[in-house]
């Protein structure tokens, strides 16, 4: 369980600056410790640079942005403080960076659990050992208040709080990049006739040192910057005879280096954004995500919760204006994962972005709620909640283990509007069907969450982006299968996943329109997250994708997270099929077979009526060449005729 308890803990997550300065000097201690001060590619690669006043510069940039920043950052301190109603606990922006290890750093939790059973994005669940003091009344009635009085679905300080300090301290790294990258784009224009052409990529025989010598992170950060410039305005500052390849090579490698990837994983992320959007993305997933609560609306309110928790010592404001009932912690004097609310079951520890597919699923009171991949309960408790215990959810998981967080996440949060059932999602409808709402949080590949999970980096395969894709497949159209078309209330169906792949989203939902006509998208009902894509890499997605939501990491400050939002117009001609999860997949892959058939079937076609007349030459001339006349063979076979 200790184990189990350090494996849990979050990250500090550090400043991004701080971050990469940790990295350097570590990695620089590591090569001076090894006896390696510096190789003869690294003070080759090194005396280039300098002879282009590439790094120079960027250590002025450095300097230079690091003064602004301090500067700019105690401005933007002010600023907020400024605009903080007086009755609110203080905060320091600073501080606010660095959400502590003290929040989790309780050991007291051998025989919890819940603990032991969340591994997954919602393994930040803390435990221990109960505080004797907890008296709610008396602590909501001690004079600290934080929100007004307003019923907290209109509280406008609420709202206030979240538009100005919240969303501030989610977008200060956005904010500190971009006035880098204005700092670094003005020192660009300085410099501009060195910088232009500058020689960034290493020569053919540098590249063959580079992959036998040790790693130099250093330069591989620098030039992953000084690369995604080059990108960015290709035309006016690559090097002559460089192609745009040769840089996107060179950024994919140090991508490898600095930060740890698997050649593929990188290529496959580093192809979903803009080069410069690819860095911030790489470099958001070296940082913990704001630690965040979600309010328990059948045991408590978030004001009274609030105060509870500011009384014990934890640090905390609302999230964004998007949700009602979530906060962030910056700081806690008490385990967030012990306190006797937790254990009372006024909140769960939930990442923001989990938030969202159930927003967007909109549980309506008295409806029949299917969560097809329910654990450890996150979305299910939520969904429950979001009813008043009304109607029934049917939180079902494959794994038996994992039922049992689920099932411990039920009863703490008071949830009796619950079935937990534990079957292979893929045999529902035959299960039972007719539900109002299918909630998908469908497995996936992890991507979104990789500052949680490091491993992701270097264990995904290619494999992987193709069996999990084809298991999602298989699982959304059992979720649309399972639904009532005819619901008054309802028919609709959300498909979620941690991963940001594009294999595992929008190909998945649009195999699924073209599979089940009877089903289209609709708006998620969400105010924050970028549109789905409409195609990818000479793919072509169906228009309507682009009603699906895509979060990052370095957009929101939120978990990498994919929504996308059904109706179900008409009852699916598989409904009645009643197939379990062999058939469907037997089904599926007939499908397919039949699909790739036809795609055959064309080609054959194509080849007898078009390359007849190629054919027929490459006949002549192979004739011609062993000295046979062609006509009088081919003359004679047709005449054989
Ligand atoms: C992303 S997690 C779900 C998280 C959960 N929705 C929550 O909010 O707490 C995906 C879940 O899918 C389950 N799973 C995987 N394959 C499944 C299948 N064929 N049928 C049902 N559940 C499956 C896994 O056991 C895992 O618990």
């Amino acid at each position: 369980m200790g184990v189990n308890r350090s494996k849990r803990k979050q990250k500090d997550p550090l400043p991004i600056e701080e971050f990469h300065s940790k990295k350097l000097k570590s990695e620089k201690k590591e090569l001076e410790q090894n006896g390696i001060k510096e190789t003869k590619q690294t003070k080759e690669t090194k005396a280039k640079i300098t002879k282009d006043e590439k790094p120079k510069k960027s250590d002025k940039k450095d300097n230079k942005s690091k003064k602004s920043k301090k500067s700019k950052k105690s401005k933007k301190i002010e600023e907020s403080e400024d605009v903080f109603p007086d009755d609110l606990p203080e905060v320091d922006l600073d501080e606010l960076a660095s959400a502590r290890k003290t929040l989790f750093d309780d050991d007291d939790d051998e025989d919890n659990l819940e603990g032991e059973e969340l591994n997954d994005e919602f393994d930040l669940e803390g435990n221990g050992s109960v505080g004797s003091d907890f008296d709610s009344e008396q602590e909501q009635d001690q004079d600290q208040p934080i929100f007004s009085d307003d019923d907290e679905y209109d509280s406008d300080d609420i709202e206030k709080l979240n538009v100005k300090n919240i969303e501030l301290f989610s977008n200060k790294l956005d904010q500190e990049k971009a006035e880098e990258d204005a700092d670094a784009e003005e020192e660009l224009l300085e410099g501009n006739t060195v910088q232009s052409r500058a020689k960034i990529l290493p020569t053919e025989q540098e590249e063959e040192a580079l992959s036998k010598g040790p790693k130099d992170v250093t330069i591989s950060r620098t030039r992953l910057i000084e690369i995604t410039k080059v990108l960015e305005d290709f035309k006016n500052l690559a090097e002559e005879g460089r192609s745009r390849t040769d840089y996107i090579n060179r950024f994919v490698k140090d991508v490898c280096d600095y930060f740890n990837y698997t050649p593929f994983l990188a290529e496959k992320l580093f192809n979903l954004f803009s080069p410069t959007e690819a860095l911030e993305f790489f470099e958001a997933n070296e940082i913990a995500r704001p630690v965040t609560i979600r309010t328990n609306t059948l045991k408590s309110r978030r004001r009274n919760l609030a105060q509870a928790l500011v009384n014990k010592g934890v640090n905390l404001q609302p999230i964004g204006n998007w949700t009602k009932v979530g906060l962030q912690i910056f700081d806690s004097q008490v385990p967030i994962g012990a306190t006797p609310e937790y254990l009372a079951g006024h909140y769960i520890l939930q990442a923001a972005s989990s938030f969202l597919p159930v927003m967007a699923l909109d549980p309506q009171e008295n409806e029949r709620i299917l969560d097809m991949a329910a654990a450890p309960g996150g979305k299910t408790t939520y969904i429950s909640s979001m009813m008043k215990n009304t109607g029934v959810v049917f939180a079902n998981d494959s794994n038996k283990a994992r039922t049992k967080s689920l099932i411990a996440n039920i009863h703490r949060l008071g949830c009796r509007n619950t079935i937990v059932c534990n079957h292979d999602a893929r045999e529902f409808p035959k299960v039972i069907g007719g539900f109002d709402r299918v909630l998908l949080d469908a497995p996936c590949s992890g991507t979104g969450v990789i500052s949680k999970d490091n491993s992701v980096k270097t264990s995904r395969t290619e494999k992987d982006f193709i069996d999990v894709p084809y298991l999602q497949k298989q699982l959304l159209l059992s979720a649309i299968d399972s639904v009532n078309a005819n619901s008054e209330t309802g028919g609709y169906i959300v498909y979620s996943t941690c991963s940001v792949t594009v294999d595992e989203n929008e190909a998945v939902v649009n195999y699924a329109l073209r599979k089940r006509p009877n089903v289209k998208l609709v708006e998620t009902g969400l105010i924050i997250g970028k549109e789905g894509f409409t195609g990818y890499r000479g793919k072509h997605f169906n228009s309507s994708l682009k009603l699906t939501r895509r979060y990052y990491p370095h957009t929101y400050n939120v978990d990498g997270f994919y929504v996308a939002k059904f109706k179900k117009t008409a009852p699916s001609p598989h409904d009645t099929s009643k197939a379990g999860a062999k058939e469907k997949e037997a089904m599926i892959r007939a499908d397919e077979e039949l699909e790739e058939s036809i795609i055959k079937d064309d080609f054959s076609k194509f080849e007898e009526e078009e390359d007849r007349k190629y054919i027929e030459k490459a006949v002549k001339i192979s004739l011609r060449k062993k000295g046979i006349n062609p006509k009088k063979v081919l003359n004679g076979k047709s005449s054989d005729k």
